[in-house]
């Protein structure tokens, strides 16, 4: 028992306003009560707060309700996962509200380091606030999980649009894996757009996997490019550029122009010969000089387009419903594996196993087999 606790409220009393509007909703808080033990009085007043604040477009109050998300106490992800689901019932209510077309963009940002992501987030930011848009930023950073260091979402980098009261900046997590950090940022999304923010942009730097995660889990891809990069872009993947809608080649002013011409024309002949993603959606490539400003509302009148039509061909609302089932899928196959990794009957002889396959002595098939039975053994 929680010393704190004075009273226990059933779990569905949070949710007392969907019951009485739409049955899923009964459906969905009856399923989860089976899962989540009723709440205290103290987590009650928690997520109604958060809630409130969140919906009325507090920043303060995204924040926390962010951190709860990506807290790892067992108690705390379950109040997160209340809150998630009272959030997604009013984003399904206001969608309906607004002829079932999706409340935010969300677009996808990937480039590799010194790109110019930043100095074009600054630049994006603060004219989509200046036309009245109201913009988060959600930075993922595998990267950071093994220096130590955040490498993105430092709000140093984007000092004006970090002080814009419709902008709001965060980095992901800087631990755990890329499966974590993809279902935070998932989360994270749903919270920005629940808090009013109508565009939301997800920064990832183009090295890793972590570009083919946000690529899933975004409206519009978008990969930036730096001119003078020959090294850099070696390490850009085919199939990372295979994801992209759109490409900008930065920093074309100056010395850098004809080389960002010259990128530019590479880019639109190579990308003829790529797979396409989509079957409206012809992916452009664009110049852009983000110090400048220059490029950059074309470069939104292009996003725009490509969003009128993904919407208005139905591929925008099949995209993301293919989405939520991949990252279902993900979650899964990440959890059923750890459980496997971290199950006794197979820990223990992980190491044997996997040091016999090293020395030619097992097959992987036959290894794969051993510990397989193993663990469906197991009880
Ligand atoms: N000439 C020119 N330089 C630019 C432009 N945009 C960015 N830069 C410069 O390019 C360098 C890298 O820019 P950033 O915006 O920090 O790049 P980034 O991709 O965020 O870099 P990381 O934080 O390392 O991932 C900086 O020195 C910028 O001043 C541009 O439009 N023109």
């Amino acid at each position: 028992m929680r010393s704190l606790t004075l009273r226990r409220f059933p779990l569905c009393s949070f949710f007392t306003k969907d019951i009485r509007r739409r049955r899923p909703c009964h459906n969905f808080s009856a399923a989860q009560s089976r899962q989540v033990a009723e709440l205290s009085e103290q987590e009650h007043r928690l997520l109604h707060r958060l809630y409130g604040g969140l919906i009325q477009g507090q920043r303060a109050c995204l924040a926390e309700a962010i951190t709860l998300i990506e807290s790892s106490h067992g108690r705390k992800k379950e109040l997160a996962q209340v809150l998630l689901q009272k959030v997604l019932s009013y984003h399904r209510e206001q969608e309906l509200l607004n002829n079932g077309k999706p409340l935010a963009f969300r677009v996808g940002l990937s480039g590799p380091p010194g790109a110019g992501k930043s100095t074009f987030i600054e630049c994006f930011g603060k004219m989509l606030t200046g036309k009245g848009h109201r913009v988060s930023v959600l930075a993922v950073d595998p990267s950071s999980s093994t220096s130590g260091g955040s490498l993105l979402g430092d709000k140093t980098r984007m000092t004006e649009l970090s002080k814009d009261m419709n902008a709001y900046i965060r980095a992901s997590p800087t631990r755990g894996t890329l499966g974590g950090v993809t279902r935070t940022t998932n989360e994270a999304i749903l919270l920005c757009e629940g808090g009013g923010y109508d565009v939301v942009l997800v920064e990832t730097v183009g090295v890793g996997q972590s570009e083919f995660a946000v690529a899933d889990m975004v409206d519009m891809f978008v990969l930036l490019l730096p001119p003078a990069g020959g090294d850099e872009l070696q390490g850009i993947k085919r199939g990372i550029i295979e994801m992209a809608d759109l490409v900008a080649v930065t920093k074309a002013d100056g010395d850098l122009l004809v080389p960002a011409r010259r990128l530019q024309a590479e880019y639109i002949s190579a990308m003829k010969l790529l797979r396409k993603r989509s079957k409206i959606w012809k992916p452009e490539v664009l110049r852009i000089a983000a110090r400048y400003g220059e490029g950059i509302v074309e470069m939104w009148d292009k996003m725009t387009t490509f969003r009128d039509l993904m919407l208005s061909s139905g591929e925008l609302q099949r995209r993301r419903s293919r989405q939520q089932s991949v990252w279902m899928w993900n979650l899964i196959q990440e959890n059923v594996l750890e459980h496997f990794r971290n199950h006794p009957a197979v820990c223990d002889q992980i190491p044997l196993i996997e040091g016999k396959v090293l020395n030619g002595l097992l097959s992987p098939g036959l290894a794969a087999d051993l510990l397989l039975k193993a663990f469906s053994a197991r009880d």
